[in-house]
């Protein structure tokens, strides 16, 4: 595969447009709330976005629409160049839990989204894909280990695996790691980074943890509630690729502070 991102010295993204949501809102019929109002947002190739935000400020609502799982109320969302409505194939999602089917190996797990798809020769064709892609996360030789015997961490890379076997343009991650311990959750956090940069994938984050999102993004989204809408988007000039050390850098320390106000400001509106 090439590299089709073009950096700036800054590190940040160049890449084309990949999902483009303008003007997007949502208020739910059945109790009127207005989880989401005018927000626009693009997600350039290969770039690594958080959001970020409050309790209720409609982070969720916002990855559902993107995921093509509820219909927007207003506004528009397309994702390379064909607007979003329903699920798709160059979506790739992972959850907080790592949904895997414990009668189901490793590799078995991993390949299936392609059996669904494209019944079972197709997914046997897929297996060495599969351990290509269990390599890349560590898990080499835990292919045809059962659910029960990982670790959470590891459990979690086999869904990445399982994200990752259809090729999706774009990641939408809903905290894939928050129900990690801290140290587990760092680590998984710089393994994500290498394989979106393996795999040129565009990523997409939902977070509570400003520390993890200065980590990870070029761009962070901070939202605020009532009604849910973008306050800011931070850019992060952090080089990459990022380490963990960096997280003691006084760049990182001032982007954390300036992100918690920004979300404190939120607050009292
Ligand atoms: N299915 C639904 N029906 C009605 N209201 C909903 C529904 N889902 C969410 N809401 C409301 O929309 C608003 C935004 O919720 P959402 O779950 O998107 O926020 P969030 O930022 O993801 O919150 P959290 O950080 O707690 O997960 C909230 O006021 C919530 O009560």
């Amino acid at each position: 595969m090439s590299m089709a991102v073009a950096h700036d010295y800054s590190g940040a993204p160049l890449g084309a447009p990949v999902y483009e949501l303008t003007h997007v809102g949502k208020t739910y019929a059945r109790n009127r709330v207005v989880a989401l109002e005018d927000v626009s947002l693009t997600l350039r190739k290969g770039s690594f976005t958080s959001v970020i935000g409050s309790s209720g400020c409609g982070k969720s609502t916002l990855l559902k629409i993107m995921a093509g799982l509820i219909p927007p109320s207003s506004g528009r969302v397309v994702l390379q160049g064909k607007p979003v409505t329903g699920p798709r194939r160059d979506i790739g999602m992972m959850f907080q839990q790592a949904t895997l089917f414990p009668w189901k190996t490793a590799v078995e797990n991993i390949v299936l989204p392609i059996e669904i798809r494209d019944g079972k020769a197709a997914a046997k064709k897929a297996r060495e894909k599969a351990l290509e892609l269990l390599d890349i996360v560590g898990l080499k030789g835990f292919e045809e280990v059962y659910p029960n015997e990982l670790s959470g961490g590891m459990a979690q890379r086999a869904s990445i695996c399982r994200m990752l076997i259809t090729e999706p343009a774009v990641l939408l991650l809903d905290e894939p790691f928050s129900a990690l311990d801290e140290l587990s959750r760092d680590n998984m956090n710089m393994e994500l980074q290498r394989i979106c940069r393996e795999t040129e994938a565009t990523a997409f984050l939902v977070t509570h943890s400003i520390q993890e999102a200065v980590i990870l993004s070029d761009e962070i989204v901070v939202m605020k509630p009532r009604p849910g809408r973008i306050a800011e988007i931070v850019k992060v000039d952090l080089p990459r690729p990022r380490t963990l050390h960096m997280m003691t850098t006084p760049e990182f320390g001032e982007t954390v502070d300036y992100i918690r106000d920004l979300l404190d400001k939120g607050e009292d509106m």
